[in-house]
């Protein structure tokens, strides 16, 4: 559970004074998610979502998730919005933390993702990618390799205590990544960290998309692998060629991977692998030790790496010729 600050119902009631949702009925912390502190709040006028943003989140780029959410539902992607105050902000502080509120999202994400969640997840994430083509603002992609730099040389001395091996495994990575990495794909507005549990569906369909606070403008085709990596590996670690197939192709049914994305892939997976393995490898040595969060395993995506290394070709992913 992630609930990293805690607050009080006098500190909350205060806080909701600034908005318009009518008397607060009750609240609670969220037993999900890593990042930042989440509560359900219940008020006379319905369900919201209190986010407090912790330590990877800075305040300079809430405008940027924002109004993300508010351009993209107007686009008819499914999000939550931000809920204004009666001064027009849409974010504010509370216990000391730069906070927001959002509109309650209806849904569930998936348990067990199928290849049918693997398709509409390709089809909602190119219809991100679409609906985000016109929004104002930006924002550089801060976990890219720079960033990963940062997260290693926190934990580089450290890592063979998670793994025997893994420094050196991971050194030459990067390498490997810094050496090929493509900076001429096509780009845009990406989401950063769809997984399964930013995903909800209603039944078998998807019925909104949520956590954009990694949401930043990188190469399109990361965010697929992105995907690929979160979605398409099974709980023994093999990957589900029949969940990359239908996450695949659902993308390109909305927005076509041109023959430079395609061959790019491979390198995209695995850099994508290194940056989940670093944030969780970092966790996993300095915390973050809420009184409720569950860390998460940096070797799952150890073993995402070291598939991708031996990957030939992005046909091995399900790619179809289009
Ligand atoms: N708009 C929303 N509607 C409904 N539930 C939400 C919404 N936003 C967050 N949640 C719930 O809170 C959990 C954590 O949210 P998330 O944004 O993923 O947190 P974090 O950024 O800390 O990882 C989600 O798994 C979900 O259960
Ligand atoms: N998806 C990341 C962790 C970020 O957590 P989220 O709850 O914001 O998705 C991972 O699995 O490492």
């Amino acid at each position: 559970m992630a609930v990293y600050t805690d607050i009080t119902e006098v500190e909350l009631g205060a806080f909701l004074r600034e908005y318009d949702l009518g008397e607060l009925l009750s609240y609670k912390g969220i037993a999900e998610g890593t990042e930042n502190s989440n509560f359900i709040v219940h008020t006379g006028s319905g369900s919201y979502i209190l986010t407090l943003y912790e330590k990877r989140v800075e305040k300079a780029d809430l405008p940027f998730f924002l109004g993300l959410m508010e351009h993209l539902a107007k686009r008819g992607v499914t999000c939550p919005l931000p809920v204004h105050r009666r001064d027009g902000a849409v974010m504010g502080e509370l216990a000391g933390r730069p906070a927001a509120v959002i509109t309650f999202l209806e849904g569930m994400w998936p348990r067990r993702p199928t290849a049918a969640h693997c398709r509409e997840v390709g089809v909602a994430l190119a219809s991100m990618h679409i609906a985000g083509a016109d929004f104002a603002l930006s924002r550089p992609n801060a976990l890219s390799i720079d960033g990963w730099k940062k997260l290693w040389s926190g934990c580089r001395e450290r890592a063979d205590e998670v793994e025997q091996g893994l420094e050196a495994e991971v050194a030459a990575d990067f390498a490997a990544l810094e050496a090929g990495w493509p900076s001429d794909l096509p780009a845009g507005v990406i989401h950063a960290d769809l997984f399964p549990d930013n995903v909800f569906f209603l039944g078998d369909r998807l019925s909104g998309l949520i956590d954009f606070y990694f949401a930043c403008n990188d190469a399109f085709a990361y965010d697929v692998a992105t995907c690929l990596n979160a979605w398409c590996f099974e709980r023994d670690h093999a990957f589900n060629l029949t969940k990359g197939t239908a996450l695949l192709a659902g993308y390109q049914s909305v927005r076509p991977l041109s023959p430079a994305e395609v061959e790019a892939l491979p390198l995209l997976c695995r850099g994508s692998a290194l940056r989940f393995m670093l944030t969780r490898l970092y966790d996993w040595l300095h915390g973050p030790d809420g009184a409720m969060v569950k860390k998460r395993d940096p070797l799952e995506y150890v073993r995402k790496m070291r598939f991708h290394r031996q990957i030939g070709s992005a046909a091995e992913y399900g790619i179809q010729p289009q």
